[in-house]
């Protein structure tokens, strides 16, 4: 992780966080969610990650060999960076002050250590948790969409708890049980922080106990 610093302007946009346990559906309910709302922009990572099949540089990451992204961290290029299932992802500090600055709301789908370390550059950042409706449901969805091998899968499950035990440090947490009551709550959130009103949050602490206690 590392210290970010982070410069403010009266008439920017709002910087939100989606975070949430491999496979929970965050990518899909983030993409539905920029399809609803125009108005946001996502912000695309760096990654040491490979590409998985289907994914392009530049659209779904900026793919970068490990001694450049050493590189990009030495220069100061993120705003925040973390070590997440052993790759590296960083944010652009550029793209985000660029973006906020002309107004536009930005969209961070980062880890919890990377909201962690943005909360304190920009305190007025707006946090959303997404859970799944259970660890079974959460494996099924990782095993359903195919994309990693059964190495990599396990790895992601078994750093699920770790994960899912920060939910509470967010503004706001949703369970996605049925997709299209996901995705009503997350615009039902970034709508009411752009009328300046806050909604209602359920923070669902029945089923983050079943979560963190199942087997
Ligand atoms: N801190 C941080 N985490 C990131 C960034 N980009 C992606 N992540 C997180 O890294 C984790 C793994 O992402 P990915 O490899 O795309 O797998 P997925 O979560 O299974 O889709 C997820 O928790 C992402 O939210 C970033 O720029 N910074
Ligand atoms: N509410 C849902 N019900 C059933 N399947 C879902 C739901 N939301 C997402 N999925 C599926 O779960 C899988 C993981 O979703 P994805 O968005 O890739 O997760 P994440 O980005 O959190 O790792 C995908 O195959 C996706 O189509």
């Amino acid at each position: 992780m590392s210290a970010p610093t982070f410069t403010t302007q009266s008439a920017e946009g709002t910087l939100f966080i989606v975070a949430a346990p491999s496979g929970a559906g965050k990518s899909t309910l983030v993409n539905a969610l920029l399809g609803r709302e125009p108005g946001i922009s996502l912000s695309i990572s760096h990654t040491t990650r490979p590409p998985r099949p289907g994914e392009q540089y530049g659209r779904h990451y900026y793919f970068v060999e490990r001694a450049d992204f050493q590189r990009e961290v030495a220069e100061g290029i993120f705003l925040e960076h973390a070590e997440v299932h052993g790759n590296f992802y960083g944010t652009s500090r550029t793209t985000v002050q660029e973006l906020l600055g002309q107004g536009r709301d930005v969209l961070l789908e980062i880890d919890w250590q990377g909201a962690a370390l943005v909360r304190k550059a920009k305190p007025d950042v707006v946090s959303v948790f997404i859970l799944p409706p259970s660890r079974a449901e959460l494996e099924r969805r990782l095993r359903g969409r195919g994309s990693d091998s059964d190495e990599v899968i396990e790895r992601r499950l078994r750093n699920s708890r770790g994960e899912i035990a920060h939910a509470h440090e967010f503004d706001y947490i949703i369970v996605n049980d049925r997709f299209e009551d996901a995705l009503d709550g997350l615009q039902a959130i970034v709508r009411a922080v752009r009328q300046g009103s806050a909604l209602q949050c359920q923070r669902h602490e029945g089923l983050l106990r079943e979560l963190l206690t199942e087997s």
